[in-house]
């Protein structure tokens, strides 16, 4: 076998092929009982009957539990999702289990009055019907808000019309009419007829999430049941089969709902291929901007970690690993760097006569002027209190010296914008070491710009010495 081929790279026709036996895989499931069907209705004495009240009664009682639990069991999903499809789900299994509950509590009377107990079951699965072709119609609406959901006169609304269906029914079998075939038939046709509009409206819709289908095949055994059941007579086999037909679909569409039960809550999305991309697009899209907020704040945290916060120059840590490089890369590609050690002069008046927080602002607006005199790729750092440094990459001493005027002379002239006193004298005294010339250690590049820097400050200030 060759290992290689991937999942999804299938020949095209196979895949087809694959498609079309699943196809009809479901679809030979849904109609399986018209095998059973037709053996009876072909090789079967309709004549043939089991008529057994008690097993009747019980069947039913438990079909009536069985609804009990399912009607709660969507009402919880349809609590949690708010899906209409979901509302109308619960109101078919309750409008059925109310109604077919009187068929099985009239057992006693079949022969008192067979209509009375006949007339609940086609009833039953006609308001069934009728009510799951409403759902299949609301597919895909908007959820109903929770204030709509848990609102109780609704449900009540809708028992009160239940219950008035038993009571036409009982009205209707004590009538004159209750005999006349066209009654029963009308109602089983009904729901014959709902459930195939149903399933029509859910081949032309292409509606076939994995739960819908399961929907849809319970819908094509309703059917089948309904037809079995006006082919049936009450108490024989093909009666009987009609009624397993129908607890086939009962059970299968129960399952649906505990599917969705623990998944979604929601029948139409649970499991849908739609709903699990969609899902899955909106979680790497999560995922990747919860990446792009962590880059961010990396960068950020870098930033914080290697600036001097109140001026926003490189702190001395950076600088240093700044510098570092740039002895490793001039001694590979053998090129000079020069540095500048830079001190503001007479620093501590300022802060005497102006305030602390004049001197802050200084501090900035020296650091914003020396970027605006050196080149785009040197960097400035403070190195502690009104301490800088400035690393020149690919500079010799010469011209460390012009860019060092430039800074000095800028500071000389600067007038601080921030600043509202006048006449704010500003100078710097400058120290200025070139790696190679002083040294191929960082050490002693350092110290020969600050040997400098402290002549500087001795020959008067506001100067830039090399030597
Ligand atoms: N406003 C402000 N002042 C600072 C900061 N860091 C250090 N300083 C002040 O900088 C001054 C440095 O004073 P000195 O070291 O005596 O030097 P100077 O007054 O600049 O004199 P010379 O360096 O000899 O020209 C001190 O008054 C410090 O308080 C700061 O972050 N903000």
């Amino acid at each position: 076998m060759d290992m290689s081929t991937k999942i999804g790279e299938q020949p095209e026709a196979i895949r087809r092929v694959t498609k079309l036996y699943a196809k009809l895989l479901i679809a030979g499931f849904a109609l399986s009982p018209i095998v059973l069907i037709a053996y009876l209705y072909f090789f079967q004495d309709p004549a043939l009957k089991f008529e057994n009240h008690l097993f009747h009664e019980m069947a039913i009682a438990a079909a009536t539990l069985e609804g009990v639990f399912v009607t709660y069991v969507s009402w919880r999903c349809y609590q949690s999702s708010g899906e209409p499809l979901l509302r109308w789900l619960t109101l078919a299994f309750l409008g059925f289990t109310a109604i077919y509950a009187l068929h099985g509590a009239f057992t006693g009377m079949a022969h008192h009055n067979i209509w009375l107990f006949l007339l609940y079951g086609p009833a039953s699965r006609l308001a069934m019907a009728i009510l799951l072709l409403i759902g299949l119609l609301s597919f895909n609406q908007e959820a109903d808000s929770p204030g709509q959901r848990a609102a109780p006169r609704r449900w009540l609304i809708w028992i009160a019309a239940f219950l008035l269906v038993n009571i036409l029914v009982a009205i209707l079998a004590y009538s004159p009419i209750a005999g006349n075939p066209v009654v029963r038939l009308t109602m089983e046709g009904g729901a014959l007829a709902f459930s195939a509009i149903n399933v029509t409206l859910m081949l032309i819709g292409r509606i076939r999430s994995p739960l819908m289908t399961v929907f849809g095949i319970s819908i094509t055994m309703f059917g089948l049941s309904s037809l079995a059941f006006i082919l049936g007579r009450p108490w024989n086999h093909m009666w009987w089969l009609a009624h397993a037909i129908f607890a086939g679909g009962f059970f299968f569409l129960s399952y649906g709902i505990i599917q969705a039960f623990h998944t979604t809550r929601s029948f139409a999305k649970v499991y849908s291929q739609e709903e699990m991309v969609n899902r899955l697009a909106m979680a790497m899209v999560k995922t990747e901007s919860a990446i792009q907020e962590l880059q961010r704040s990396n960068q950020m945290l870098a930033h914080l970690a290697s600036t001097d916060p109140l001026t926003g120059a490189a702190n001395r840590r950076h600088f240093i690993d700044r510098v570092d490089a740039e002895i490793a890369r001039a001694k590979r590609d053998n090129l000079p760097f020069s540095l500048l050690a830079l001190d503001l002069d007479n620093f501590k008046s300022i802060n005497d006569h102006y305030g602390h927080q004049i001197g802050d602002e200084v501090l900035q607006g020296f650091v914003q002027q020396s970027l605006d005199a050196i080149r785009p790729y040197d960097s400035i750092a403070r190195m502690g209190g009104e301490e800088f440094m400035i690393l020149l990459p690919q500079t010799t001493m010469d011209v460390a010296v012009t860019i060092g005027e430039r800074v000095r002379s800028a500071t000389e002239n600067a007038v601080f914008e921030s600043i509202l006193i006048p006449k704010l004298a500003l100078t710097v005294s400058i120290g200025v070491s070139q790696f190679g010339h002083d040294g191929t250690s960082i050490d002693t590049i350092f110290r020969a710009a600050d040997e400098r820097l402290y002549r500087a400050k001795d020959m008067g200030r506001n100067c830039v010495i090399t030597a």
